[in-house]
């Protein structure tokens, strides 16, 4: 248990070629992303959509971001946990993260810039949204592939138009000499779905089921796609999310990081009646995402070995 490896997460190639609706090799991808899902709870797709320059802006904004004053940063807040600004977190002191909530939409993104450079910053807010868009492109085709995997298609029809997408910047400082190097501690995103992105630094691992830690090596143009929680009750717990953590090694430089993580809001996800039958009964009760965020950080949710089966599991 508990030993370093080579990555061997599963890296799916998602390229045009691969992505024409219908072709024999979009089913073969829909088949390689459910089963890297249900083997383990994620994997690495690579996305020629996404270019070079596309990866140095983002990044480059994110250090602009970055570089703001703490007191200007912690303007933004949000009405949900950890969705806002977080840093300076005793168990997490390398740790700083900002979120933009509804970050598809031109009113997402102009209100998190217009409250962070009251006098306007174009080029932030027109590289965030270009990244969330295309990100979420990739989401999405990752959704349609699983739901017409599993015969899920309407119950996933019923969701698509209710995810909000949240786009967070996240920097994790170069311990200094007497830190460890956890940047974040092991856990599985609250999520439904999350897409994560790294700069050169390397840091993240991800458990595999038999409690191995994968290191997933940092390139431009790979983007770990990861189920949340949310994920693993839609499916009835065929897609089970997967353990990951930050570890910064000693002498890195800062590492920067993005996630885009999807949220339902205003309709109940609920188990399709598609994968439910005598041998597989449901196994979680229909239930409010943000009302599940909220009870994570309750003390019950927080102590919770399996926090979304204790809150809606049957
Ligand atoms: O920084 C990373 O690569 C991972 C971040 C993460 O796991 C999270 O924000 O939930
Ligand atoms: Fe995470």
């Amino acid at each position: 248990m508990g030993s370093l490896e080579n990555p061997t997460l599963p890296i799916i190639d998602f390229s045009e070629k691969n992505l024409e609706p219908g072709s024999p090799s979009w089913f073969t991808t829909a088949e390689k992303v459910v089963h890297a899902l249900e083997d383990y709870g994620c994997f690495i797709a690579t996305y020629s959509k996404f270019s070079p320059e596309m990866h140095r802006s983002i990044f480059g904004v994110s250090e602009q971001l970055f570089d703001l004053p703490t007191d200007v940063k912690i303007l933004n807040t949000s009405g949900t946990p950890s969705h806002g600004y977080v840093g300076q977190e005793p168990i997490i002191p390398l740790y700083e993260g900002l979120g933009i909530e509804n970050a598809t939409t031109h009113t997402g993104v102009e209100t998190f810039t217009s409250l962070l450079w009251p006098s306007g910053n174009h080029h932030f807010g027109e590289t965030a949204l270009e990244y969330s868009r295309l990100v979420a492109e990739l989401e999405q085709e990752v959704m349609r592939m699983v739901s017409k995997n599993y015969g899920i298609e309407d119950s996933y029809q019923s969701l698509v138009g209710a995810t909000s997408y949240l786009l967070r910047f996240i920097k994790y400082r170069a311990p200094g000499k007497d830190e460890t190097g956890l940047g974040i501690v092991p856990h599985t995103d609250k999520s439904f779905m999350s897409i994560l992105h790294q700069r050169q630094v390397k840091g993240l691992q991800i458990q595999t089921k038999n409690g191995d830690w994968l290191l997933v090596d940092p390139s431009p143009s790979y983007f770990v796609v990861m189920a949340g929680d949310a994920c693993m009750a839609w499916t009835n717990g065929r897609i089970e999310p997967s353990k990951h953590r930050v570890i910064i090694d000693e002498g890195s430089e800062d590492r920067y990081s993005l996630g885009l993580f999807t949220f339902i809001k205003d309709v109940k996800i609920q188990v399709p009646e598609e994968l439910v039958d005598d041998d597989n009964p449901s196994r979680f009760k229909p239930f409010d995402h943000y009302k599940y965020i909220h009870f994570y950080y309750t003390e019950e949710g927080k102590r919770s070995k399996c926090p979304i089966k204790d809150y809606c599991g049957i």
